[in-house]
């Protein structure tokens, strides 16, 4: 079976409060961007015992044993003993280290294709709890929907928000940054402007009411964030930010298109419609 795992994007995001258990609480808008990696799940050929993952594309670091779409499909093999070897093909496009979820997508997308191809009947809400034992974005990515985020990022509430049709620009400057590492750097604290209804106004007003912790926490460290920002609002996008704990910036565009932008030849960069 073959899918198509695409990256997500935050819209606002505020560390309100860290937890006893050392993660943080949160709220943030939590969008899907059509930036894709490919991942194709399989029964293993007769003769193969073990599972198996074959990386192609973006180098990921870490030893391929520890990937999450294979600890996905191990976290059901756990329950369901049933479940055969498999063979993992997966081809890596989207940035790592760049607050886009692409790891968390690809092991959402394994246990949905597991669920799929070995026919578990396994409903959305038991995928998002075996997503929330693999990461906190990952749950997301079981409906991949605009959702409203709190808690630990994987407690979701509805929210009426539809950016179908938006242009959009995404700048990876080729910075990893940990998430662990981006989290230490924040003082959590309550937002200034309630997110639900600062996104339900206009995209123009965004850029005044809508901000993203991270991006405030990291900036003085990462003067780039900020470059890439300004070029992003100067080439006309009605809304700049951050995503999730970076290093992507992105640039919404409520009509219109981008102008002509320049950027370093070690920039990654995604341009499409939502
Ligand atoms: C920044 C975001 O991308 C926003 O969507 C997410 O909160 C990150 O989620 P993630 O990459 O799935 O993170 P996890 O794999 O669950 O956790 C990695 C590390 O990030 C920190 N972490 C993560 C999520 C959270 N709510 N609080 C945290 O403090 C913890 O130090 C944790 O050890
Ligand atoms: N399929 C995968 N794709 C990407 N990274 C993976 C994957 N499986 C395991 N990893 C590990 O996860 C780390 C990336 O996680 P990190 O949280 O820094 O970035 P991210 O995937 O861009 O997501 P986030 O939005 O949470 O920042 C990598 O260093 C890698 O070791």
């Amino acid at each position: 079976m073959l899918t198509f795992p695409n990256a997500k994007l935050n819209l606002g995001l505020y560390v309100t409060e860290r937890r006893p258990d050392g993660f943080h609480t949160l709220e943030s808008v939590f969008v899907p961007l059509p930036w894709t990696d490919a991942l194709e799940l399989l029964p293993a050929p007769a003769g193969q015992p073990q599972n198996s993952i074959t990386l192609t594309g973006r180098p990921i670091p870490g030893d391929p044993a520890t990937n999450l779409c294979l600890r996905a499909y191990e976290l059901l093999q756990a329950d369901f003993p049933h479940l055969p070897p498999a063979q993992l093909f997966l081809h890596k496009i989207v940035p790592i280290g760049a607050g886009l979820g692409g790891g968390s997508a690809d092991a959402a997308f394994a246990l949905k294709a597991a669920n799929d191809l070995f026919s578990l009947n396994l409903s959305l809400e038991i995928l998002e709890s075996y997503a929330r034992r693999l990461g906190s974005d990952c749950a997301f990515f079981i409906r991949n929907k605009p959702v409203l985020a709190v808690e630990r990022g994987d407690v979701f509430e509805e929210i009426d928000l539809n950016l179908t049709g938006s242009g959009c620009v995404v700048v990876y400057p080729n910075l990893h940054i940990g998430t662990a590492e981006a989290y230490a750097r924040i003082a959590p604290q309550s937002p200034k402007y309630l997110l639900r209804e600062a996104l339900a106004q206009p995209m123009s007003t965004w850029r005044d009411t809508v901000s993203n912790d991270f991006e405030t926490a990291l900036t003085p460290t990462y003067p780039a964030l900020a470059e890439i920002k300004q070029q992003l609002y100067a080439a006309g996008a009605t809304y700049v930010s951050l995503s999730g704990s970076g290093s992507a910036v992105y640039g919404l565009w409520e009509s219109g298109e981008p102008a002509a932008m320049d950027w370093p030849p070690e920039y990654t960069l995604w341009t499409g419609v939502l």
